[in-house]
């Protein structure tokens, strides 16, 4: 396999500067040096990688990935250390890089192939299929600096494929494209990668990585914290996340006793000892799909209350609500509570696919005001080793046959 790109023991520092105003940095022009820190964006980063591979960045804010995707592309020098490049590069880095301002769409078409390498004349050959692709034709000769930030990345992705790259190098600007954009962009991608081209983006669509790259580099505070399969990178940031989200949910229990809210009758409630389960009482965080799973809590009222109900929440990483329901909607007619009462919700399966979940529970009355809130108070895991995309986790069932009689055996598969 021929190595396109080395990056050998890069490490890239800024300096940041206290004083953040032209002003301040006049009146304090002597003390400059001073007031400038440094900082290390990245940490000692080798690489090696091979024609054809798709990478995806991953990591959190702030960790490096754009930083060191302008090093691969030569926009950034390293600090420490060097890179290697082989091949002809094409960029999407920062939105309308490339392009000037007050040129029209049609200059900055032949300005940035002429940048990425193209000839003239060879720009007037692909001239066509550029405008198509980015579909804003009837704004070719409008200066760039009215676009909007999607027209903007419509026409630089379009001439940034066109070039022929052997290389291209992709920030998080797509995401600004319209949902029918991006999938454009998405097939363009595939088919680079089936032409055997050398992709690298940065992103914070997971999902993405999964599906596109071969290989997945997980930064953490600039330093590289994994570099291989995209499946155990996507694992690793979840689990951060998942930590990150503990300690928040440790804190929301710490606030929990008084998390007591009523509209304006005051019904002080609260909500204690929440525990998940693996459906029969037994505390368990982790599960795989189709597992049984519980929730169970204790629910406290200093006064008699006749109306009440008590819900609960299921929702994953991204905050996407993937279950909701209460005691009511269960067609369950709660007796009325005085002192504290031990609810558990069990769950024949938990239908959900692999990622970090939070649960949250409230107490509240059946069409009224909230008595308690305990909101993202336990997380819990599923790990599945076959990837599923959405939200839920179908058992299935696929079977592909042949529709010409004795051409082929049927091929069957199911999944649990
Ligand atoms: N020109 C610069 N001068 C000073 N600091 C910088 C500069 N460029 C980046 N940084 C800092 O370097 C760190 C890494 O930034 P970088 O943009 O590479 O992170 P990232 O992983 O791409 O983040 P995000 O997911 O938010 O886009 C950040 O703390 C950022 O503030």
């Amino acid at each position: 396999m021929t190595t396109v790109i080395r990056v050998s023991d890069v490490s890239k520092k800024f300096a940041i500067n206290a004083n953040k105003s032209l002003k301040e940095r006049l009146i304090n022009a002597r003390t400059t040096k001073q007031n400038k820190s440094e900082f290390w964006a990245l940490r000692d980063i080798d690489l090696e990688i091979a024609a054809g591979t798709s990478m995806g960045l991953i990591g959190h804010n702030g960790s490096g990935k754009s930083t060191l995707l302008k090093v691969i592309g030569g926009i950034l020098s390293p600090t420490d250390g060097y890179v290697e490049r082989r091949g002809r590069l094409a960029a999407l880095l920062e939105l309308g890089a490339g392009f000037h301002g007050d040129l029209t769409g049609r200059e900055n078409v032949y300005l940035n192939a002429s940048i990425l390498g193209l000839s003239r004349a060879d720009t007037d050959k692909y001239f066509d299929s550029i405008v198509d692709f980015s579909g804003i034709e009837e704004f070719l000769d409008t200066q760039v600096k009215f676009y909007s930030s999607g027209m903007y990345v419509r026409l630089a992705f379009s001439v940034a494929v066109h070039v022929d790259p052997e290389i291209l190098l992709i920030d998080e600007v797509l995401a600004v494209g319209d949902e029918a954009f991006q999938r454009k962009c998405l097939d363009k991608i595939r088919s680079f990668m089936r032409e055997g081209r050398t992709i690298i983006f940065v992103t914070h669509a997971l999902d993405l990585v999964r599906d596109l790259c071969s290989r997945a580099v997980l930064l953490d505070h600039g330093v590289m914290q994994y570099d291989g399969a995209p499946t155990q990178a996507i694992r690793m940031i979840r689990d951060a996340w998942n930590e990150e989200a503990e300690v928040e949910a440790e804190q929301a229990a710490a606030r929990a006793d008084d998390t007591v809210t009523g509209a304006a009758t005051y019904t002080p409630m609260r909500i204690s000892d929440v525990v998940i389960t693996d459906g029969a009482g037994q505390p368990k965080d982790t599960f795989s799909p189709g597992e049984p799973f519980g929730v169970e809590c204790t629910v406290t009222s200093d006064r008699r209350v006749t109306d009440w109900a008590v819900g609960i929440k299921i929702e994953n990483h991204m905050d996407q609500n993937c279950y909701a329901s209460n005691t009511h909607l269960m067609n369950l007619q709660l007796e009325p509570i005085e002192g504290s009462r031990r609810v558990s919700f069990s769950y024949g399966s938990i239908p959900l696919i692999d990622g970090g979940y939070h649960v949250s529970l409230a107490a509240h009355g059946v069409n009224g005001p909230h008595y308690a809130r305990a909101a993202r108070i336990k997380n819990f895991k599923i790990v599945d080793s076959e990837w599923q995309d959405g939200l839920v986790r179908m058992p299935a069932q696929v079977q592909v046959r042949p529709v010409e009689a004795g051409a082929a055996r049927a091929a069957t598969a199911e999944t649990r």
